[in-house]
């Protein structure tokens, strides 16, 4: 279902202000709304729009209805950067059959800081100007959330396990050459949970990721599937995976092991490649680095790329994540027999996990990470998540050696959650 664009127009305006505090700090209790990497970025709060779309269509249908508002949108920009004027937050589904479908959330008060501007816009969808707002800078103090119990979900690890085998097995029958497993681990807290927490917490642990907070879905995602600013388009591919020891000798030995593992470079070489072919419709010329460097992270090192293009078509950030979802770094290679295979052997709904989030303005430039390293609030209980991680499995793949890659990867939001 797609909601039409209000009668009345989106009327934004904005403004550039001085040094208000911290991003994060800015946020008001309540579901706020985040995309921020190194105190840059973007929150927002309130709610002057929401359009969602459901099943195959749910980026399609959104996106029109986003394109069709933003043409409408009286605007009056004093600082015009990408991510000033009117803009939506949004997250979408892995999977199209998943009830999650897609949402894309115009809120009433946007802060944006970039280099040394920042800015403020408000948004109104009634067609008045919108009302004046005054910043506050919440400090809170940060107490670690304390007896958290981490349950398993649809899967338990000797049944995950028992998964990947499957997956390698089926591997070697020839019906995919890889393919991205995932498993879902509640978590049940003694007090509510308030996403402005788990978000400070991340964004100070993991600097080098995009904390987002979106509609309930929290996290901190090192992959941007695709970054759309004045016709310049980014990608960092990440997959291929090691595990951190925290000593600093033994990781450089890991990272230089990484980086000539055969199955990892495999593993990679499938996403890259899927990304490429996405974007090259897109692009008038794209660049492809003929090998990935080691992105070192707090708990694990990744191969990455960073793939770049020249948009040719008019496409929104949006419509390319679309075009780039879902990306063999996260389904797996050839995608269509890879997502039924996630389908057979998973045994749960991914929701939001592992599909787009980010945002995107008016003019389509946008940043859409892939949604990692997070946990999804239930709509009924503040008290309960549900927290993901998923493993790329080739022909030579170890289930042991998955599930403690997985592991690896909840670490971070697991972190964010307990002690
Ligand atoms: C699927 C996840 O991560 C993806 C899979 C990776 C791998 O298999 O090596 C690495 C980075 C991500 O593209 C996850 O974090 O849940």
């Amino acid at each position: 279902m797609t909601i039409a664009p209000a009668l009345a127009p989106l009327v934004a305006r904005t403004v550039a202000i001085s040094d208000p505090g911290p991003l994060l700090s800015l946020l008001p209790p309540g579901p706020g709304l985040s995309w921020v990497r190194r105190g840059e970025g973007l929150v927002g709060w309130g709610e002057a729009m929401r359009i969602t779309g459901e099943g195959e269509t749910r980026f399609g249908s959104v996106a029109r209805t986003w394109a069709e508002t933003a043409r409408h949108a009286v605007v009056r920009d004093e600082v015009r950067l990408p991510g000033t004027g009117p803009v939506a937050f949004g997250s979408f589904a892995f999977s199209a059959g998943s009830p999650a479908g897609g949402v894309l959330i115009v809120p009433e008060v946007v802060v944006g800081f970039r280099g040394d501007t920042w800015w403020l816009t408000t948004i109104s969808a009634d067609g008045a100007l919108p009302a004046p707002v005054a910043l506050t800078s919440y400090e809170r103090e940060l107490t670690a959330p304390q007896d958290t119990q981490f349950v398993p979900g649809a899967l338990d690890p000797q049944e995950w396990k028992a998964a990947v085998a499957e997956a390698i097995g089926r591997i070697g029958a020839g019906e995919v050459e890889k393919v991205v497993l995932a498993r879902d681990v509640l978590a049940h807290t003694v007090d509510d949970v308030d996403p402005r927490d788990l978000l400070a917490r991340l964004a100070t642990g993991y600097p080098n990721c995009w904390t987002f907070s979106v509609d309930g879905l929290i996290g901190a995602t090192p992959e941007m599937l695709v970054k759309l600013e004045r016709g310049l388009v980014t990608s960092r591919v990440l997959a291929g995976t090691i595990r951190r020891t925290q000593n600093d000798e033994q990781d450089l030995a890991l990272a230089a092991s990484l980086a000539r593992s055969s199955k990892d470079l495999e593993e990679h070489e499938y996403a890259v490649r899927s990304v490429a072919e996405a974007l090259a419709p897109h692009c008038t010329t794209t660049n492809v680095p003929d090998s990935p460097f080691v992105l070192h992270l707090p708990n694990v090192m990744h191969l990455a790329t960073d793939v770049t293009g020249v948009l040719a078509d008019g496409a929104t950030s949006l419509d390319l994540a679309a075009a780039l979802h879902p990306s063999a770094a996260v389904c797996g290679t050839p995608t269509p027999a890879a997502a039924k295979l996630i389908e057979s052997v998973e045994g749960m709904d991914r929701g939001r996990y592992a599909g787009p989030v980010g945002w995107v303005d008016a003019a389509g430039d946008g940043e859409w990470g892939i949604a990692l390293r997070c946990a999804a609030l239930t709509d009924e209980n503040p008290r309960r998540l549900r927290l993901f991680a998923g493993c790329g499995i080739v022909a030579g793949s170890d289930p042991e050696a998955e599930l403690a890659e997985s592991e690896a990867k909840l670490l971070p939001i697991r972190g964010a959650l307990s002690r």
